[in-house]
This record gives structure tokens, sequence and C-alpha cells, in this order.
């Protein structure tokens, strides 16, 4: 319990230099802090090395270096059940589920929070994530009579809105674009202002350089560096399926499951030049993945796309519900360039996202997330993509303004025409190593 008038905030830590800073920076304002390890998944790594004993122990290395209290919490049950059946059964169903997005909704800043709050007595439950919300950590100066007042009076308490890291490099708003309101309400982000190698000094300095030293976790935290077709081959039987060629519907080869690939990889045929052919699409009912020639293949784009329902962080903007339609940006992968897009309602609090330029491998099952400013709005699964490209004007992208090149696998777009300082974008390669080299779409709402 809180020390008198001090208020007590839970760190979740992980092992990792980002929460140990955090609960450095909240010791240094005053709070009283404690640590707080879960663990989630229990298994052995490739190597047989259970990782969780490592981070746990480094967690607690933490604490003691702060001296602070540490606590540890096991929430595999419920991580295997919310989390990861749910991920299989995305994956049969031919969709690619992003986990890491799950783990916060239902984990993070669900039972662990409930855990912090109801077990520790926690005011506040702050983590690593670089994100910042709109009140910051001002609900925890609140006194005993404001609180007194805000009970007394009947005033509804102004909802809380996710904004992006100050560092939009390592800005994690994607992750928690489907945390519920109430939880962002007793959230603080210590990181939202601050880079990532600030951070690691800040680390060094207070004597946890073997913490800033860590390597970072890559990639979805259960499998980790694993190859991904031979984990999920653990889960899901195989099933024999083909290949087939997106332009004459022949048998191009054979695999051992739809789910195995995604939108976008290589397909890696026996027999064909790996290199060249592309999963475009997969019916799971057929067990069919569908390969396209060349990772630009007009079959791989995509402008629209349709969600499932919204989770808005705070609420649905004003504009959409007048107008049913508004003008924001998207991104479906973390660290993607956000791009402009219009969202029309489409009943049951679903969005046809219409995109200001189409993207390659948009991809059933990712989060579509919305961003106004430096707000993130909020996200929603994708269920179904438009029509590709190459199925909407196969005879105007030889002619048009699309023009791909199937020897070379090169693609031009008129439209993409632009010298932006100094470098000439006029392909989709080009656009992309420029935009990946932190280049910033300036568009009406500020967009990064
Ligand atoms: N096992 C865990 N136990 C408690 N909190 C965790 C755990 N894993 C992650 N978190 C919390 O979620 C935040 C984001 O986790 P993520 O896995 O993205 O790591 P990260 O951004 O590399 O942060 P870190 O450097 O703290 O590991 C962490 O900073 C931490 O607050």
């Amino acid at each position: 319990m809180a020390i008198s008038g001090v208020k007590h905030v839970v760190c979740a830590l992980s092992g990792g230099v980002d929460s140990a800073v955090a609960a450095l920076l909240l010791k240094w304002k005053g709070y009283q802090v404690s640590g707080l390890f879960m663990r989630n998944w229990d298994q052995l790594d490739e190597t047989g090395v259970c990782t969780a004993d490592k981070d746990c122990e480094d967690a607690r290395f933490v604490c003691d270096t702060l001296h602070i209290p540490f606590h540890e919490v096991n929430f595999v049950k419920d991580y295997w059940h919310d989390v990861f059946s749910n991920f299989l059964k995305q994956y049969e169903r031919g969709l690619t589920p992003n986990p890491d997005v799950m783990c916060n909704k239902y984990i993070k800043f669900d039972r662990l929070m409930e855990h912090a709050f109801n077990k520790l007595g926690a005011d506040a439950v702050a983590t690593g994530h670089y994100a910042r919300t709109s009140q910051g950590d001002s609900f925890l100066q609140t006194t005993d009579k404001d609180v007194k007042k805000e009970n007394s009076s009947m005033e509804l308490k102004e909802a809380v809105r996710l904004l992006r890291a100050v560092d939009s490099w390592k800005d994690q708003t994607f992750f928690l674009s489907q945390v519920s309101q109430k939880a962002l309400q007793r959230t603080i982000f210590p990181l939202g202002d601050l880079t990532k190698d600030v951070v690691k000094k800040i680390a060094v300095q207070a004597g946890m350089e073997r913490i800033a030293k860590k390597k970072e976790s890559m990639g979805i935290c259960f499998i980790g560096d694993r190859h991904f077709q031979k984990f999920i081959k653990e889960y899901i039987e195989t099933k024999p399926g083909n290949f087939v060629g997106i332009e004459d519907y022949k048998v191009k080869g054979q695999h051992e499951g739809h789910f195995l690939y995604t939108i976008g990889q290589r397909a890696g045929i026996q027999g064909y030049n790996p290199r060249k052919m592309f999963v475009t699409d997969k019916n799971p009912d057929t067990n069919e993945v569908f390969v396209a020639p060349g990772t630009n293949h007009p079959a791989l784009f995509h402008q629209t796309c349709m969600t499932d329902s919204v989770h808005w962080i705070h609420q649905p903007p004003l504009q959409l519900i007048e107008k049913e339609m508004l003008d924001c940006f998207f991104r479906f992968q973390h660290a993607d360039p956000l791009v402009k897009c219009t969202l029309t309602l489409a009943g049951e609090g679903s969005v046809i996202v219409s995109l200001q330029k189409p993207l390659r491998a948009l991809t059933p099952g990712q989060y579509a997330v919305f961003y106004l400013g430096e707000e993130c709005l909020g996200s929603a699964q994708i269920q179904q993509t438009g029509p590709s490209l190459y199925s909407l004007n196969w005879k105007q992208y030889h002619s048009g303004d699309w023009t791909w090149n199937p020897e070379d696998d090169t693609a031009v777009d008129e439209n993409i025409n632009l010298e932006v300082k100094g470098t000439k974008l006029d392909s989709w390669d080009s656009w992309r190593n420029f935009l990946q080299g932190g280049f910033k779409w300036k568009g009406p709402f500020n967009g990064g």
C-alpha cells in the first residue's frame, strides 16, 4: 500500500531497458514504485533455454538496483486462452493476426492491470511503451478534495487520448491501438517524450549497463528468433494443398498448408526460382495458395479494404458520425509510414478504408490503425481487401498509369513521379526505400 499521500505506481517490468528506465523516471518523480514481471509463455526456445527465467532475473536486478519491491505474476493460462489459441484459430481461417496487439488488449492492459490494482494496491500502472496520453500522469496529482468533488458532481471524466511518441521511429501506438479507455485512464507512459538513445544512456548512468546492452526482443514474443513455419507446424496439422498461379490458374506446386504462408511473402516453390513467386491470396476452404510472379506484381497491391468493428480509443470522430466519412491516416504495420486515407462507415461499426495510394501486401487479419495528427484514433482488423490492381484494371496496368514490367519486375506509377531532396521517386521500390529512410509524409493532418 502507498505511503500516506504518495501515489503508488506499479511498473510492468519485462527485464528490458525501456521498462527499467520507465520505473527509474517514476522514482525520480517521487512516486512509490513497484516492479511487476509477468510470465505469459513458459516454454523453452530452440536452444532449450527458458527466456522467461532470464528476463525475470533481469527484472529482479532492475528492482534491486532501483531499491523498489519486485513482484511476479503468472498469466501463462490466460495468455494461452485469450491470445495464443485465438492466434491459431485465426491462422486456420486464413488470417494473419497480430498477437502483440492482442497481448496488450487482453493481458497487459487487462489482467496485469487488474492484478496491480486489486492485489498490489496500485493507483496507476506504467509500461515502457513509447507512447503518450493526453493526460500524462496528471490524474495522479488530484488531491483527496478533487476526488470528493469529482465523485459528488456527476460530471463525466474527460476521455483520454492516445498520442504518438515524440520518437516517431520508436512509436508503439500501433500495438496499443486496441487498449480500452478504462485502462488508459490509469496508465502512464514515462518514455513518451524520450528517444531510445537517451533511454539507454539513462540506464547506463543508473548502473544498469547490463540491461542497456541486452539484445532487443524481436518479432512475436513466443516465437522469438525461431523459424515461423517450423514453429506453427507444432500446433496446426499440415495438410497438402496447391500453389495456384494468379494469372493462369494453373497449379505451380505443392505446399503443406495455407496457414504456413502470409500475403506478400516468397512462396519458395520447389522447381521455381524461389525469388520469383509471391503469395497474393489464400483460400482456407480449398487450401489453395495463390501466387504471382514478382514482388511488385500488381496482384499484390490493393487500394481498399474493409475492416470489422473499429475499436475507438476515445470515441468515433464527430465528422465520421455526421458525414459518415473521415479523412485520416492509416498504417497496417508498426513501422510503416502513414498513408492518407478516407474512412466510410459500413455498418455495425466497421469501415471501408480507401487509401490515397495502393499498398503492397495489405493482409486480412492485420490491424488497420488510424491516426489524425498526433493522435492514434484506434484500430480494427482487416476483414478483406478490395480488388487488387491486377484484377481491377489488368488491361490498363500495361498501358495506363500503372506499368509493371514482368521481365525485371519493376513497377512504375506515373502518379508517383516526384523528386524529393534530389531523390527521384518514380517506382514503388524507390518510394519504399525512401520512406524507410526517414522521409516524413507531410499531409494536412501532419502525419509522419
Ligand atoms: N514479461 C513482462 N512482464 C511485465 N511487463 C512486460 C513484460 N513484457 C513486456 N512488458 C511491458 O510492456 C512494455 C513493452 O513491451 P515490449 O515487449 O514491446 O518491449 P520493449 O519495448 O522492448 O520494452 P523493454 O525494453 O522494457 O523490454 C515493456 O516496456 C513493459 O513495460
